[in-house]
């Protein structure tokens, strides 16, 4: 049985298209109705009838929803969420697939008193954006993390976990704070890293801009990658993790101080027990394969 017969997606960007297009991959019976703020956006949506019918306005994109899933920058959920509230029909059942969890599922919460919500996270994305970008794989033997408050109706929960399943995730079940620290370190940090890196290359006065592409070794392109993500999403990331991100960013910089420190007093033994035990978990991820086809697709694709 289908979980949802009819479902709106409100943001038609990377991730709200991938939704759309896997939706109507695996559920092609589902009557998918769809919202972007933006007109431009709703204008390519319409000409690639990734959703059944674009609404111009969100209200009426989730009129007789069963499921409304929020697709937009985890700064804007609780916004949207409220403006949508009054023209929700009874019995709907709310999520979101933002990065981010704890302040957004109490945004919801505040925005929609007495409505179903099941926050929801799928690990799994590229550095694009918008609505071209989208895939309907995106979501396959990927992670869904649900985020669901203590006493979420547990039926709603099951129906939105299989939702997910459908569209070929797996899920996961977890409370919000503890998402948001496993994904500061997991996903967060490493953005941060990478928006840094690439900013202070191009920022040196004596290495030349064209010196940093010519010879941009595997490592430095890699980075390059995931700092070309969308800086309003990821703009909102930061300040909705704000404590976690702050509280791996300390951590990370004691660490590099340490390895500072190696390289300074020469101290070969510390540098190579470091590698030794950062190579041995990049073996563990592969061998449970899960290294990141998805980047692979990514870089396919430049
Ligand atoms: N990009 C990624 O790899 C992943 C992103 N996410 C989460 O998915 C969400 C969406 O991200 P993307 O699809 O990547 O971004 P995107 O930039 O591709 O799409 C977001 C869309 O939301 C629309 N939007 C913004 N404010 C709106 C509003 N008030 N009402 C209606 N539409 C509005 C924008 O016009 C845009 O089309 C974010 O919360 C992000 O944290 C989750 C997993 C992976
Ligand atoms: O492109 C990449 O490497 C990513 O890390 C994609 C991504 C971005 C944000 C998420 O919340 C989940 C996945």
């Amino acid at each position: 049985m289908l979980p949802f017969a009819r479902v709106a997606v409100i943001g038609l960007g990377l991730i709200g298209s991938s939704v759309a297009r896997a939706v109507r991959e695996a559920m092609p019976n589902v009557r998918l109705t769809g919202h972007d703020a933006d007109p431009q956006v709703r204008e390519t949506a319409r000409a690639l009838a990734l959703v059944d019918d674009v609404a111009d306005h969100p209200g009426a994109a989730v009129l007789d929803a069963e499921l409304v899933v929020l697709c937009v920058p985890v700064g804007a959920i609780g916004a949207v969420a409220a403006e949508l509230a009054p023209d929700l029909p009874a019995g709907v059942i709310v999520t979101d697939v933002g990065s981010s969890k704890a302040s957004v599922a109490q945004a919801l919460a505040e925005a929609l008193p007495g409505v179903a919500v099941v926050p929801a996270h799928p690990v799994a994305g590229t550095e694009r954006s918008g609505p071209e970008a989208g895939f309907a794989t995106l979501f396959r033997n990927r992670w869904c993390i649900l985020t669901p408050a203590e006493d979420a109706d547990p039926v709603a929960v099951a129906r939105v976990a299989e939702f997910w399943r459908r569209l070929g995730a797996d899920i996961e079940q977890m409370a919000p704070e503890h998402h948001d620290r496993v994904l500061a370190v997991t996903s967060h940090l490493p953005h941060l890293i990478a928006y840094t890196i690439v900013g202070t290359a191009s920022d040196l006065e004596e290495v030349t801009q064209s010196e940093v592409i010519k010879y941009s070794a595997g490592g430095f392109r890699d980075f390059t990658r995931i700092a070309a993500s969308d800086p309003t999403m990821w703009r909102d990331v930061f300040l909705n993790n704000r404590e976690a991100v702050l509280d791996m960013l300390q951590r990370f910089s004691e660490d590099l101080s340490a390895l500072q420190r190696a390289i300074r007093w020469g101290q070969g033994d510390e540098l190579f027990d470091r590698f030794t035990r950062t190579r041995a978990i990049r073996r563990s991820i592969v061998e449970q394969g899960q290294d990141d086809a998805r980047a692979d697709f990514g870089r396919s694709h430049e």
